[in-house]
């Protein structure tokens, strides 16, 4: 698998007072993808995961964004999903509505939750067949080098551990190429049963925004931009694009041991 070099400080990483500019900014770089997206695609793809991220979106909910956005072409996908009913507390659905999709004018049709009545092995194939239905529709982009999606977005956090969506360290799905969508079912994070993107199709996203708050992420933080490691040995350091650009939003907290 390739690797890209260590990652740049200078050229990846923003680093920020507190979170309330953390995500100010965050809403502002958000809104510009998709003004882009829009005028060049008519859609903007923009895939979400769990945990403190959906906080940080509080903004956009916001004026002036709640109002210039084009919130009626985005499409919005989620990175990983815990297998449990939509409203089940653990859902990364409920979590994304409850904070951000119910405050923001999206189409309901145009918000992709996992099938919630699958096992993790069938939400895992229905989610990637759905996917390869929006291709066909010419919503979601293929890349031009390879055969995953091309995400123009995808917003992640970073667990303590380094995981990322649901890939964690050293687990053999961070080697899995030939799935767009795979399943878990010994989940170190419960609930143990989940569904991922696999690592390429994150690899091959347009733009990955990691956004990382307080003194909890540093040490790990530190280790994303510090030593190259071995492939899947920290998910949150493997999953850059190839071919598109990685911005990591910290606040004072999360960047105190670089
Ligand atoms: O389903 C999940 O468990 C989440 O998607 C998970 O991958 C999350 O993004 C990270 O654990 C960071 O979460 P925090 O920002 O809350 O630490």
């Amino acid at each position: 698998m390739a690797s890209f070099g260590k990652l740049d400080k200078d050229l990846n990483l923003q680093v920020y007072e507190n979170v309330e500019e953390l995500s100010n900014s965050l809403a502002e770089h958000v809104a510009q993808l998709s003004a882009s997206a829009v005028k060049d695609r008519g859609a903007f793809t923009v895939v979400l995961s769990g945990g403190s991220l959906i906080k940080t979106l509080g903004k956009l909910c916001e004026p002036p964004y709640l109002h210039t956005v084009d919130w009626g072409n985005w499409h919005v996908f989620w990175v990983d999903e815990r297998v449990v009913k939509k409203d089940h507390p653990d859902s990364n659905y409920k979590l994304a509505y409850d904070g951000f999709l119910s405050k923001v004018p999206i189409p309901s049709e145009k918000v992709y939750a996992i099938n919630d009545t699958l096992s993790a092995q069938g939400a895992a194939e229905d989610y990637e067949f759905g996917l390869k239905q929006l291709v066909k529709t010419g919503i979601l982009a293929m890349a031009d080098t390879n055969d995953y999606p091309r995400f123009d977005l995808l917003l992640m956090g970073m667990g303590p551990d380094g995981h990322c969506a649901s890939l964690f360290p050293n687990h053999p799905l961070v080697h899995v190429k030939e799935k767009w969508v795979a399943s878990i079912t010994d989940s170190p994070k419960p609930p143990p049963e989940r569904i991922t993107f696999t690592l390429p199709v994150i690899q091959t996203a347009a733009n990955i925004f990691f956004v990382a708050n307080g003194e909890g992420k540093a040490e790990m933080v530190a280790k994303v931009f510090g030593e190259e490691l071995p492939f899947g040995q920290l998910p949150s350091q493997s999953a850059r694009p190839t071919n598109g650009k990685l911005i990591w939003f910290a606040d004072k907290g999360a960047a105190s041991k670089l």
